[in-house]
Order: structure tokens, then C-alpha cells, then sequence
């Protein structure tokens, strides 16, 4: 199944499966990886694959009124979840963040060099069809000593113990629930796509060979995810 089509066909329970197989733990580590992403007050923040745009939405709780946050995505129906949050989220809290959603691809942005302060990625990097030309795009579009924070899975074939957890919360519980929905399909994509993933210290290398001046892969909820925080030179 082509990338595009499996993610606009699990976009209507994508953040409902998120919310209950994960325990609510994805805002978590969505959180520290805001955090690494260095968005700060007043800066315009990137958020590529954003998805229905939680981390988007993290990023524009840390830049405030007086930033600016793009979310990214080629799948039209995470798009629109993202904007009828945003919508939801204007009636109670006020017209107050400046965020704009822009359909796209992440291997060829459609911004300026140097045009942002700050950039995450969440279960993106993993998904795309050529991760060197994606970190290449990143690391364009930052700003000299800027970051970029890129949240996964973490492939954990190192890692026997970790690895066979892994498996087993995705075939024993992930699967089981996306079949009570109708897309077990989309979901049994997960395991082998996070075996092909790069490990951390292999992500690091694919961070430096894009031109980042540095790279660290940080280890998640005992190492069943992890986050790539890669730096621009100054
Ligand atoms: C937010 C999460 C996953 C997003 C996600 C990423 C993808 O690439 C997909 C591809 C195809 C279909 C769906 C997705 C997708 O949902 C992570 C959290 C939710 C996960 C579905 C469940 C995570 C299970 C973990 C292995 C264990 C959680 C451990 C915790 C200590 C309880
Ligand atoms: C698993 S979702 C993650 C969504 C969100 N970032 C989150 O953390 O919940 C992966 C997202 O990447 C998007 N995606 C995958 N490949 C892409 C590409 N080449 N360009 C833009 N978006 C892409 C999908 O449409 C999907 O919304």
C-alpha cells in the first residue's frame, strides 16, 4: 500500500489508537522532543509529517503568540483532522497562535534556506521513501545553530529483550486493536518498517552525512523509542 493512501486511510483513528495503546505516554515524549527541538518564544518553528499535529501544537505552546509554526504533510485527511483541532482549539482558548498547515513533501520543502528556528519530526523519518534527501531538507531549511528533534520508534535489534517487547505490544495489542477498526493492515506495517529503520548510532551518522553539525539519538521509554536532536553549524 502506497504511503500516501495508508495514511489518509487511518487518519479518522489515528489519535484515538495513539491515545489508548500508547497509555497517553506519545504526548510525553512528544513533549521532551518540543523540548530538544530548542522552539523558543517568538521563534517560527517547522513541523514536518506533522500528521493531525499534535507536535505542532506542542510547538506553538513554545513559541507563544508571538511565533509562528508551520505544520507539513502530504496526506490531506491529517491535514484537515489538524485544522478542525486547531479550530476547536481557537473556540476556547482564542485566536492566539499564528499556525499555518501546508501539504507538502518532506523529501523537497517548499521553504527558504534558513528560514526556521526550530523543526521537529514525529514517526516521520521512518515513513519517508528517501531519508537522506529528508535530513538533507532539514538541515536547509534551519537556521545556522538551530536544531531539529525527530521522535520514532526505536529499532531495537540490538537489544533482545527490548526488541521482543517491542514485537510483542505490536502483534499482541496494536494490531488486534487497529483490526477491531478496520485497518490492521495499515497497522501490521509498523513492526517491519521499524526493523528497516535505521538503529540511533546509524541515524546519527545519516544526521552528519546531511550536513548537521551534530547528532545525538536519545533512548525512550526503555529504548522502545527514541529521538534524533541534530544541530546546524552556527
Ligand atoms: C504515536 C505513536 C505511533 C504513531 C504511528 C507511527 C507510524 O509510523 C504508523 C504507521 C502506520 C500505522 C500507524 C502508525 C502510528 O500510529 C506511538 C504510540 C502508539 C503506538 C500505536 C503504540 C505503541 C506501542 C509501543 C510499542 C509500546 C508502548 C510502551 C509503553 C511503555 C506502554
Ligand atoms: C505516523 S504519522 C505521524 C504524525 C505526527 N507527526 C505524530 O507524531 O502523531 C506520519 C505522518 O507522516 C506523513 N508523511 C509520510 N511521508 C511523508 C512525506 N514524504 N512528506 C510529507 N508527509 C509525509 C504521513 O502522511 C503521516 O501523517
Amino acid at each position: 500500500m502506497a504511503a500516501r493512501r495508508l495514511f489518509n486511510t487511518i487518519a479518522p483513528v489515528y489519535d484515538q489508537l495513539n491515545d489508548q495503546l500508547s497509555l497517553g505516554l506519545h504526548r510525553v515524549w512528544k513533549r521532551m522532543t518540543v523540548k530538544w527541538s530548542g522552539a523558543a518564544t517568538g521563534g517560527r518553528a517547522l513541523d514536518v509529517c506533522c500528521g493531525s499535529g499534535d507536535l505542532a501544537f506542542r510547538l506553538a505552546e513554545a513559541v507563544g503568540p508571538s511565533g509562528s509554526v508551520v505544520g507539513l504533510d502530504f496526506s490531506a485527511n491529517m491535514l484537515a483532522d489538524a485544522a478542525r483541532r486547531q479550530q476547536q482549539r481557537q473556540q476556547t482558548l482564542g485566536p492566539a497562535y499564528n499556525m499555518e498547515w501546508v501539504q507538502g513533501d518532506a523529501m523537497q520543502l517548499p521553504f527558504e534556506a534558513g528560514s526556521f528556528d526550530a523543526a521537529t519530526m514525529g514517526y516521520g523519518l521512518r515513513n519517508v521513501a528517501d531519508r537522506p534527501a529528508a535530513l538533507r531538507e532539514l538541515h536547509r531549511v534551519l537556521r545556522p545553530g538551530c536544531s531539529v528533534a525527530i521522535l520514532d520508534f526505536n529499532n531495537a535489534a540490538d537489544n533482545a529483550v527490548v526488541d521482543a517487547a517491542q514485537a510483542w505490544f505490536l502483534e499482541q495489542l496494536v494490531v488486534p486493536a487497529a483490526r477491531s477498526l478496520g485497518v490492521a493492515e495499515e497497522y501490521e506495517y509498523l513492526r517491519p518498517s521499524i526493523q528497516r529503520f535505521p538503529s540511533g548510532p546509524q541515524q546519527e551518522v545519516l544526521a552528519r552525512q546531511a550536513g548537521f553539525a551534530t547528532a545525538v539519538h536519545y533512548p525512550i521509554a526503555f529504548g522502545l523509542m527514541g529521538c534524533l536532536v541534530a544541530t546546524k553549524a552556527e
